[in-house]
């Protein structure tokens, strides 16, 4: 796994614009590279901040969005369309506005789909969504860049701390019931999961989040800080704005 590096901003919004610049560059370079590019979607006020930002710089970049799939780390188990699932934000921002083929977005079940009220029957689809997309032996895709919010106790995706889903070493989802931060039922990546991406970058904006920056770099129990366990195998970026970077 590789060690994090810091990429330090001066506020939210230049730091939404150096994600969505470099995301355009890294995707382009997986293009080059392979053909096709994977990337891993986040909620959250700094993860929709980038993707905002993403639309105009995939223009700038020239990116194109027919060869890219995009997943979720984690989503809200709400209905669909219901604003505050992550889809919902992410279209608003970003998909709804680019020609990316719709068998390219993968969005995690809503709570009125196929398997209705059943949170662990709805995480179960996605597992089975991410194996056929998979290659060989391998669970899920080949992300190219996985994308983290970060909360102020440390969780990502919904991997919160001291919950038994931050455990889970096998599995590549997992639903959460009693999730801190509302709603309380989600679905999201396992750590397995996010780390098999070849990067891993991790986006805190806000002097509320400069503790769980401090505990993502130094690594320490992914159990009491599930950041510390945010890491890619290729190359894993902290893309903080300087309220964030305070305890660096
Ligand atoms: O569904 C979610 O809530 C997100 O996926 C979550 O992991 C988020 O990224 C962090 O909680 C940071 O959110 P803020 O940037 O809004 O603090």
């Amino acid at each position: 796994m590789s060690e994090p590096e810091v990429v330090r901003r001066p506020d939210g919004g230049a730091l939404a614009d150096a994600i969505a610049d470099a995301l355009v560059e890294r995707t382009n370079a997986a293009l080059a590279e392979r053909g096709v590019a994977h990337l891993v979607l986040t909620g959250g006020g700094m993860g929709i901040a980038a993707l905002r930002s993403l639309r105009l710089a995939a223009e700038r970049g020239s990116l194109d969005w027919s060869r890219v799939h995009l997943w979720w780390g984690d989503e809200r188990f709400l209905p669909t369309k219901d604003a505050e699932r992550n889809e919902t934000q992410a279209c608003e921002a970003l998909i709804d506005h680019i020609g990316i083929p719709s068998d390219h977005v993968h969005p995690m079940p809503a709570s009125d789909g196929m398997d209705g009220d059943h949170v662990e029957h709805a995480a179960t689809r996605y597992k089975r969504e991410l194996t056929r997309a998979a290659h060989g032996e391998a669970s899920v895709p080949d992300f190219d860049v996985c994308l983290l919010g970060v909360g102020p106790d440390a969780h990502v995706a919904s991997l919160f701390p001291g919950l038994p889903e931050v455990r889970e070493d096998e599995a590549s989802v997992a639903a959460v019931r009693n999730s801190p931060k509302p709603p309380p039922r989600r679905i999201t990546l396992t750590m397995p999961a996010l780390r098999s991406a070849r990067e891993v970058w991790v986006l805190a904006s806000g002097e509320g989040k400069a503790e769980p920056v401090r505990l993502g770099l130094a690594g320490g129990s992914t159990d009491e800080a599930p950041v510390a366990g945010a890491r890619g195998r290729e190359r894993t970026l902290f893309w903080v704005d300087e309220a964030a970077a305070a305890r660096i």
